[in-house]
């Protein structure tokens, strides 16, 4: 049967197709082995609106499809609610199929900004994804919005991506209430009751209250009592006191436990050790010598099992980075 989603254009080669996706509308397929690392699709924006979603007016999306060629208008005409209704209006259509982009950006300017994207947005979600959009929820560049495998994905495997950057530290329930109950996520970790899930509502669990003590703030800025129950190290975590030590430590041990979630991949590994490589910051010997010996071990685990060596040492360095962290703080940039 003829559907809308046939005559949405496909960049010439692209590695995968669109078909119905049971239960979950129409999705993106692998049409051939992709590899991990590989960019599945890059695509610039249909349209931007530049102001954050919060100020948006209602013409703000029909004056911005105003001004698109027939040919562009066609295309967003061909969107569909989940792949069946028609979009009781433009503003809805938009809203489902929109990139946020943070902060300065080559699309739209200084300030905030979404992107409506016809292809980017065909892929499902995911909490267990094979593919990430690193650039989704952060700054857009030039190019738009570049999608990449995070796993190797065989042909016929159908291409996910996570809709929600601060699920890798929400279990099962939060995802849920978090998706708005719009739709239900059939991946093995929301899959109620398994061991697979128990183990990965505690990692994700686990992985939220580290980065606390990293960051001393949540994934969104905001700050909470129940996460660390012990004062004394919510408290230095939020006064950004944490020794580079214990960040080091931390830091693996997230490292360890996105990979047992099946979650490490190289946007998640840039994001951790990239921003802050701690490793550098060390400025006490003999902490700089476990420090060299964690990054050459060849496994999360014996990194993890060597960075432990460095609990409770105090570092030269801890009183600079604190410093550091708080002018950064205090410039309003964050850590993520
Ligand atoms: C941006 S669209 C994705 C493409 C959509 N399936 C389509 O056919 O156009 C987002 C919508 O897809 C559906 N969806 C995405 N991921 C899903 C999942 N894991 N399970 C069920 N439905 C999903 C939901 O209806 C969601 O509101």
């Amino acid at each position: 049967m003829d559907h809308p989603y046939r005559h949405l254009e496909l960049p010439c080669g692209a590695p995968f197709e669109l078909k119905p996706s049971p239960g979950k509308g129409w999705g993106g397929f692998a049409t051939r082995l992709i590899k991990r690392g590989e960019v599945i699709l890059s695509e610039k924006p249909l349209f931007v609106i530049r102001k954050p979603w919060f100020l948006m007016e209602e013409d703000d999306v029909p004056a911005s499809v105003r001004q698109l060629s027939p040919k562009q208008r066609e295309q967003f005409k061909l969107l569909r609610n989940n792949a069946s209704a028609h979009f009781p209006d433009m503003g809805l259509a938009f809203a489902q199929n929109n990139f946020y982009f943070t902060g300065p950006s080559h699309l739209g300017g200084a300030g905030d900004t979404c992107g409506c994207f016809l292809l980017m947005s065909r892929f499902n979600h995911s909490c267990l994804p094979n593919a990430a959009v690193p650039n989704s929820g952060g700054q857009g560049d030039k190019n738009g919005l570049v999608c990449c495998a995070t796993k190797d994905i065989a042909a016929g495997e159908e291409i996910t991506y996570c809709y929600n950057p601060e699920f890798e530290g929400k279990t099962r329930l939060e995802r849920r209430e978090a998706l708005g109950f719009q739709f239900v996520c059939d991946c093995k970790a929301c899959h109620l009751g398994t061991a697979f899930q128990r183990a990965s509502d505690m990692r994700r669990r686990l992985i939220r209250g580290l980065m606390y003590l990293c960051d001393g703030e949540e994934i969104n800025g905001s700050r909470t009592k129940w996460l660390i129950t012990d004062s004394r190290m919510r408290e230095a975590a939020e006064n950004l006191d944490t020794t580079i030590s214990s960040r080091f430590i931390y830091t693996h041990l997230i490292a360890f436990f996105l990979e047992e979630e099946g979650l490490l991949n190289e946007v998640q590994h840039a994001k951790l050790f990239a921003g802050m490589p701690l490793a550098a910051f060390f400025a006490t010997e003999s902490n700089v010598v476990i420090a060299r010996l964690t990054v050459a071990q060849n496994t999360w685990w014996k990194k993890l099992c060597v960075a432990c060596y460095l609990w409770g040492r105090g570092d030269a360095a801890d009183l600079q980075l604190t410093a550091g962290l708080r002018k950064r703080r205090d410039w309003g940039i964050r850590s993520k």
